[in-house]
């Protein structure tokens, strides 16, 4: 069998941020609109902030107008409200993000209903996740599973009609948004996790697998159909016997490449195109917003 194709998320995320800094162009020039995305962050995680200064860079590279508001770890919920609800009224605005997780005293519940469906731009909002469901073109999706989906359909040629695919993981903002989104691009979607019977066995049928659960390294070689497409969103930091830290994904790379058609990458594959997707989803907010007509995104 043939190498697996290495889908290289960081070339195709430079891809869609150069489309997209087309679209903010056009929007500048043409409709005297400059999409602005604004970034929440509580507390000093360091993780937390090398995702919202790679963002920012992104967004403002992208000829895009960036708002960045730090904020104390000991922020009180109602404050954080306040700061969403002046956000959902500011017209420089267009796109929301509260990075998450937030301190164990505020309720992310509260802080994702508070924001303006319109302007959630992580998709996370209850009013976009039943849009997703039903299959609405409205929806704001979710950009790590957007990223996902458009690398499939990249490798696919587009059509992923009547393909077996398995998510590995059932959380708010990974495994149930691919699952929908995999679901209404007509596959037949099984999703896995902690309490699933035979995993192996359930992955091992899967035309496409795309993992998020969070376990380093958890999915082998013998859990794959020959020619499966991988999709590893896992984006765990392991300590190597020199002490030294290094970043692995869901899947044992080194081996699964081996049996797969194709597979992403941990670092460079789903990371950056949660980014890009992120990006473009503020252009089809702020297009939304100024009803002007959007630009697809896959
Ligand atoms: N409201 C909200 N929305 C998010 O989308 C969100 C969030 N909160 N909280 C944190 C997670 C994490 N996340 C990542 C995005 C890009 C990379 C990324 O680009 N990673 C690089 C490597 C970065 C490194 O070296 O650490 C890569 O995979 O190649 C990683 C992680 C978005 N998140």
């Amino acid at each position: 069998m043939s190498d697996a194709k290495i889908i290289d998320g960081k070339a195709f995320a430079q891809n869609v941020r150069a489309r997209v800094a087309k679209q903010v162009q056009d929007l500048k020039d043409y409709n005297n609109v400059t999409p602005g995305l604004a970034v929440v962050l509580v507390g000093e995680d360091p993780a937390s902030q090398v995702y919202v200064r790679n963002k920012v860079k992104q967004t403002e590279e992208c000829g895009m107008k960036s708002l960045e508001y730090r904020r104390d770890p000991d922020i009180s919920e109602q404050e954080l409200l306040t700061l969403v609800y002046g956000l959902n009224e500011n017209p420089e605005v267009n796109g929301i993000l509260v990075q998450l997780p937030l301190p164990d005293h505020i309720s992310e519940d509260k802080v994702i209903a508070a924001i303006a469906p319109e302007k959630d731009v992580d998709g996370f909002h209850v009013i976009n996740t039943g849009l997703l469901a039903t299959g609405s073109e409205d929806a704001m999706v979710p950009c790590t599973p957007l990223g996902c989906l458009m690398m499939l359909k990249d490798f696919y040629g587009g059509d992923l009609t009547g393909k077996r695919a398995v998510v590995v993981g059932r959380s708010n903002i990974v495994g149930k948004p691919m699952g929908a989104l995999l679901l209404n691009e007509s596959c037949t979607v099984t999703t896995v996790h902690s309490r699933t019977q035979d995993i192996e066995e359930e992955c091992r049928r899967a035309d496409i697998l795309v993992a998020a659960v969070g376990r380093p390294e958890m999915i082998k070689k013998e859990w794959i159909k020959p020619g499966a497409a991988v999709i590893d969103v896992g984006i765990n930091r392991i300590e190597k016997e020199d002490g030294k830290t290094k970043l692995v994904g869901d899947v044992a790379f080194d081996e699964v490449k081996e049996v797969c058609g194709a597979i992403t990458p941990v670092p460079g594959g789903v990371g950056p195109m949660t980014i890009a997707c992120l990006l473009a989803n503020t252009v089809t907010a702020a297009c939304r917003q100024h009803k002007i007509e959007e630009p697809k995104v896959d």
